[in-house]
């Protein structure tokens, strides 16, 4: 006799909701860049972004803002602390108004998180709201992990590696700069928080969007030491409630919070910077405080001109002149993620060093 088959009452409950693909990584790690390469390929142009940022000015909405038309920036403040419900809400309204026809139509959802945000709760808020999880699903948690400073986030950081720890994919990035000799010692360290991510290398976002789409499940989720990651109020059958952090380290660390030190500075000037002054300034600022320097980025008016700027730790990434602003505000917008300094002290060495340069001698 022949077992019976499926039949016609069971249905696939996940069929016909909007894939969520979740994008983490710590700060710099190529989050923006990967996405906005991503939304270029033919296939991903019905894709709706939500982006988290830390800071009061959005620079990275800014910038995926050119190639999707669909993107919402979440509130100030990090998805694991105060936006959540922010989240809950943007979803919502994504999905009434491309019900109502008033957004372009969309069949996927990129949201990426801020780079300190520890992604537990956004996959929680998927998976138990009851509004979200009828017409969403998480297809998949891709954590990318920089090649050049991974290794020192990895033994310092706590959100690196749980975002490490939550991944269904890791990407490497930047190896242009590492060398392909950083790879190994730097995938050992992942692999000893999460073995089962697959693991894909991209310089400057190239990655084929199907790499990154039909993640499934979550493999690496459903393994148990992945779980202990989650912690309370996510009950995913997992009873050991171990902090991998102190397994890692040899020592516990606060699961979910972030060091209180760590501070987002946000700047605007209004007058346009000539580029001497800027770089002068740069390199001053990383000269006296470079370590606590975590973060920079923005975009700089230069001579009238849009000019994104990125430093991530002691590397400075090339500028890039964008051909248009992205949007009407045409002042310098900088971030700043630092280590016990304060905007004075930022502001003050920018105003010092753009009284020695005056614009009319650029
Ligand atoms: N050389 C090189 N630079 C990269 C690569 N990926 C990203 N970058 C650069 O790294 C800098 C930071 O990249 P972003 O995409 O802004 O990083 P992010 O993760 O979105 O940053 P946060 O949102 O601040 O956490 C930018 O200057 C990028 O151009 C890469 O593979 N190789």
């Amino acid at each position: 006799m022949t077992p019976a088959g499926p039949g016609p009452f069971v249905r696939d409950p996940l069929a016909g909701k909007l894939p969520v693909t979740l994008v983490t990584g710590f700060l710099g790690s190529g989050k923006t860049t990967l996405i906005a390469r991503l939304l270029t390929h033919p296939g991903m142009n019905r894709v709706a972004v939500v982006i988290n940022e830390v800071g009061e000015i959005g620079i990275d909405h800014d910038l995926v803002s050119m190639s999707s038309e669909n993107v919402s920036l979440l509130a100030n403040g990090c998805l694991c602390c105060v936006v959540r419900t922010d989240l809950q809400d943007t979803l919502r309204q994504l999905f009434g108004q491309r019900r109502a026809g008033r957004i372009a139509d969309f069949d996927r959802v990129i949201i990426e998180t801020s780079g300190l945000a520890d992604p537990a709760p956004a996959v929680q808020t998927l998976a138990t709201d009851t509004m979200l999880s009828t017409h969403y699903r998480l297809d998949g948690v891709v954590t990318l992990v920089d090649t050049v400073n991974g290794a020192r986030q990895l033994s310092t950081s706590a959100e690196c590696r749980k975002q490490i720890a939550l991944a269904d994919l890791i990407v490497l990035t930047k190896e242009d700069l590492a060398g392909s000799d950083a790879v190994g010692p730097l995938l050992d360290g992942v692999r000893t928080i999460n073995a089962s991510a697959a693991v894909r290398r991209s310089c400057m976002g190239d990655l084929d969007p199907s790499e990154l789409t039909g993640l499934g499940l979550g493999s690496a989720r459903a393994g148990a030491q992945t779980l202990r990651f989650l912690g309370g109020g996510l009950d995913l059958g997992d009873t050991q409630q171990t902090n991998l952090d102190g397994a890692y380290l040899g020592g516990r660390l606060p699961g979910a919070r972030h060091d209180s030190s760590i501070r987002t500075l946000a700047l605007t000037f209004e007058q346009p910077f000539n580029w001497s002054a800027f770089g002068t300034s740069m390199e001053a600022l990383i000269a006296l405080r470079g370590p606590d320097l975590f973060r920079v980025k923005g975009i700089v008016n230069v001579d009238g001109d849009p000019v994104v700027v990125q430093a991530v730790q002691h590397i400075v990434h090339p500028p890039v002149r964008l051909d248009r602003w992205p949007g009407p505000d045409r002042r310098t917008r900088l971030v700043f993620i630092t280590r016990g300094m304060r905007a004075e002290l930022i502001r003050g060495l920018f105003d010092a060093v753009g009284s020695l340069h005056p614009r009319d001698q650029a």
